[in-house]
């Protein structure tokens, strides 16, 4: 996806907000990043998410940031996600680092079949807690699932590293669409439950409502 701070800002993208203000289609909302190595699947990942389709052929790295609205249902309440896309190349990250301060979400993902989109997990990481807002809901996520004959990355190892950072963690697949919904969902659940919590409400657990939920690849035996 390509898009420029400058278009997404002036509502180029197609996240302008465009519900009345007395009649909102929503009941609240929450603002998600898409963060990761450059070539992970975040253009692809989000793509699949909003629109059930899949981006494949030549790839097209983005240019800056761009974002997309969608509105989901969890738990009796409309959740209107303003998600944002971001350049995974390095050169744009000054750019990127001035959109973290004011993101609820975070989804960080890496590629399983390249081992330095794992290894730079950490780096993100250290960048997200000097950028982002303290209790940023952050989800890691092992994408291209889909290609187990060119995993080098187990699932195991990222569990482990999730479990390091306290972070849910699930692998995914922009291409077949496995636990892409899952992971905005799970995000969804947890802004809806932090607006709205109730005194004596039980709390919202993210990882163990992703770790119930989600999907493994049927074919997962790379060792
Ligand atoms: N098999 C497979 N290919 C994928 C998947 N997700 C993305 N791809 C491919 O990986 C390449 C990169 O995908 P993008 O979504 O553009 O990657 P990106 O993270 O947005 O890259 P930047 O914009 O440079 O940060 C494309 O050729 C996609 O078709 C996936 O889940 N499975």
């Amino acid at each position: 996806m390509t898009g420029t701070p400058a278009a997404a800002a002036a509502g180029d993208g197609e996240g302008a907000l465009r519900s009345s203000p007395c009649s909102p289609s929503y009941d609240l909302t929450g603002k998600v990043m898409l963060l990761g190595d450059s070539g992970v699947g975040k253009t692809c990942f989000l793509i699949q998410f909003k629109d059930g389709a899949f981006l494949s052929g030549t790839f097209i790295a983005t240019v800056g940031i761009d974002f997309r609205n969608k509105v989901v249902t969890v738990d009796g309440a409309r959740v209107k996600l303003q998600i944002w896309d971001t350049a995974g190349q390095e050169r744009f990250r000054s750019v990127t680092h001035a959109y973290y301060r004011d993101a609820q979400a975070l989804l960080l993902l890496y590629d399983i079949t390249n081992k330095s989109s794992f290894d730079n997990i950490r780096a993100w990481l250290t960048e997200i807690h000097e950028y982002a807002q303290r209790d940023v809901v952050i989800v890691l996520l092992g994408n291209k699932a889909d290609v187990s004959s060119e995993r080098v990355i187990r699932s195991e190892d990222g569990e482990t590293l999730a479990r390091e950072y306290g972070v849910p963690f699930m692998e995914t697949s922009a291409k077949t669409g496995m636990n892409v919904e899952l992971a905005f969902l799970a995000i969804a659940k947890e802004l809806k439950h932090r607006a709205g919590r109730q005194a004596n409400e039980p709390s919202f657990q993210i990882r163990d409502y992703v770790e119930s939920q989600k999907k493994r690849p049927s074919c997962c035996s790379f060792v």
